[in-house]
């Protein structure tokens, strides 16, 4: 049975936004306040999903949250009509009206973890939707993104969802971008290595910066995915990059098959982690651990560049290729190092640089923007085949942006409920597009 690895990338949402609202990641500070451009945003995204998908690769479109979240706003004690909810909190609370507009649900890799059934006792893809606790913009997200997932992946006979994690520190869950599956190919059963930046148990953290992945939650994810646990490793990031913006481990690290891309200052006791991985992966063809030193790319320009943030895709006709972000081609030491790499003996032999910018401004680079879904041919088959993006659904999709996206936001536009009713108009139009059903609060009630 073949195996493919789907990507399934976060479309921006209509309110795409830059409110500074996660604290700890740099660029989010950093441009915080600026107006962005919501429909260049969205066509850059579509850009990269249909760039893909030219290559010959599975290409998946999930939709985004709805915003704003009158439910949020309304469990706050905001009443009245939606425009009353909306003008009450601009005036009050406009640090929370701008958590419930944010159009963060692009960050698909931070959508779920997904476990592939070649990796489960039960034979089926397990999902846990990422509660997101450390922050309330995201965090929000969860419930929205459950139904979505389970409306994209709806039979029972080859998926399992569980739900988000308690919403509780001890559990903080952000999804795919803290665990990556090394394995001789996607047909193989993988080793999950999950990357925590904080164990509960212990005093190693860092001392800015939060630590928004707990040990304790990607136990209970392990666990639920039913998870052999010889084939699990639960490593800890370096508690000193958190504190210099590398707010998730896809920030520091990126791995795919048997490849696995790390800077030398990835985690914690480096050498003991390598090694753990080392023996513990099970494969037969031979394991290719790229560390990159600091004295090549420095931790400070890899989150500059967000070179570890690159996609690391297998082509069709063998090798792999980094979809990086176009940033990395401002960075001398990072270019270098690309250019370097695609040279060496690895099976990286082709780099691809795509123009995000929108979204890197919130912190986001190429694989924030995707969320990897391993599936079997019968299992890619079982999914909602209107998510799939083939050239039709990319042309569908670019019209609709420009038929309801603007192209300039700022954080006084948020007070306008016009823009209410603009979301809500694309998001329905949306969930019909790509065939969702009532996914949305808002066509629920
Ligand atoms: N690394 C991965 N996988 N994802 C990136 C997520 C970026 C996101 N930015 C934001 O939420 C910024 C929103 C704002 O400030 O307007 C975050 O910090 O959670």
């Amino acid at each position: 049975m073949n195996y493919y690895e789907v990507n399934f990338d976060g479309l921006v949402g209509p309110t795409h936004n830059y409110a500074g609202l996660s604290y700890g990641n740099v660029a989010s500070k950093a441009n915080a306040k600026k107006f962005s451009n919501p429909k260049q945003a969205a066509l850059q995204g579509l850009g990269k999903m249909f760039a893909l998908s030219q290559l010959g690769l599975h290409q998946g479109v999930l939709a985004p949250n709805a915003r704003p979240d009158l439910k949020t706003l309304r469990s706050l004690g905001f009443a009245g009509s939606d425009k009353q909810v909306i003008v009450k909190a601009a005036q009050v609370e406009p640090q929370l009206l701008k958590a419930c507009y944010s159009a963060s649900s692009m960050w698909t890799a931070n959508a779920a973890t997904i476990s592939p059934s070649c990796d489960t006792q039960d034979n089926k893809v397990h999902f846990t939707p990422a509660n997101l606790s450390n922050k309330l913009h995201r965090a929000i997200e969860a419930d929205t993104t459950a139904r979505i997932l389970q409306s994209v992946f709806h039979d029972e006979a080859f998926f399992v969802h569980h739900s988000p994690l308690p919403q509780h520190p001890l559990f903080g869950d952000e999804g795919a971008a803290n665990h990556t599956r090394l394995a001789d190919s996607y047909n193989h059963a993988g080793l999950a290595v999950f990357v925590y930046g904080q164990d509960n148990r212990s005093e190693v953290r860092p001392t800015k910066f939060p630590a928004r992945q707990t040990r304790q939650a990607s136990e209970a994810v392990a666990r639920s995915h039913m998870l052999n646990p010889d084939n699990c490793l639960f490593i800890q990031q370096n508690p000193n990059v958190i504190d210099q913006g590398v707010f998730h481990n896809d920030v520091i690290a990126i791995g795919n098959e048997n490849v696995f891309l790390f800077h030398e200052q990835a985690f914690y006791e480096q050498q003991a982690a390598v090694k753990h991985i080392r023996d513990a992966y099970k494969g037969s063809r031979p394991l290719h651990l790229i560390e990159v030193s600091e004295a090549d790319v420095s931790v400070e320009d890899a989150v500059q560049s967000y070179i570890f943030n690159s996609q690391l895709v297998s082509l069709p006709n063998g090798g792999m290729a980094i979809i990086a972000p176009s940033e990395c081609q401002k960075v001398d030491s990072v270019e270098s190092y690309l250019s370097a790499l695609k040279q060496a003996s690895t099976p990286i032999n082709e780099v691809i640089y795509l123009d995000v910018k929108q979204s890197m401004q919130n912190g986001g680079g190429p694989a924030c923007l995707r969320l990897r879904v391993v599936l079997s041919e019968q299992e890619l088959k079982a999914s909602n085949q209107s998510c799939l993006l083939d050239e039709t659904l990319y042309h569908t999709l670019c019209l609709w942006v420009e038929k309801h996206y603007r192209d300039q936001l700022s954080e006084y536009d948020l007070a306008d409920p016009q823009l209410l009713t603009e979301s809500y108009t694309a998001l329905d139009e949306l969930s019909q597009i790509l065939a969702l059903g009532s996914v949305y609060d808002f066509q629920r009630v």
